[in-house]
């Protein structure tokens, strides 16, 4: 199985882009999971928000294999226990699926994006920086890894 975490936002702190990798490596090659990275468009006082959205939803429809479940990360979507979030991953695994999280940039998802999903992921009522998203994401995911595979690491 892959997971491919499709994320607005290119140019990451370095905390960001350790974060991330200091919880991807842990997975196994069989679990991977994937970072596609959309370049997020540039803003400034006069940046029409609506076309930088859409713009950044072209580029992530583009890089969302078929056959994917998909999955849009938004403040309003459903909040998952870490157990949900593993059993869910492991019906995806048993059923053949790969699956693509889709993380909206500091405006959000292009609504395209979240029509494209098929489940809408809520990791929190908060609302979190893009950047952060990415490394609870990562965590997250290697958590209901370690929990299908009855490792230590989540207790
Ligand atoms: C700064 S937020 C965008 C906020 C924007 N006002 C909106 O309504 O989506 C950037 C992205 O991070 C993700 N995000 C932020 N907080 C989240 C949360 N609590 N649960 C799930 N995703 C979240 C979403 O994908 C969102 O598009």
């Amino acid at each position: 199985m892959r997971v491919r975490l499709i994320a607005v936002g290119n140019k990451m702190p370095k905390w960001v882009a350790e974060g991330y990798d200091e919880y991807s490596k842990r997975l196994p090659k069989d679990f991977a999971l994937e970072l596609v990275e959309i370049p997020m468009s540039p803003r400034g006082k006069n940046t029409d928000i609506p076309k930088a959205i859409r713009k950044e939803g072209d580029a992530m429809l583009e890089v969302i294999p078929s056959g994917d479940k998909v999955i849009a990360m938004e403040v309003l979507g459903k909040e998952w226990s870490t157990e949900q979030l593993s059993d869910q991953t492991e019906q995806w695994r048993m059923d053949g699926y790969n699956v693509s999280l889709l993380v909206g940039g500091p405006d959000g998802l292009d609504p395209r994006c979240t029509a494209r999903a098929d489940q809408i992921w809520s990791l929190s009522r908060l609302t979190l920086p893009h950047p952060m998203v990415r490394v609870i994401l990562a965590e997250q995911i290697y958590r209901a890894w370690t929990l299908m595979n009855n490792h230590p690491y989540h207790r």
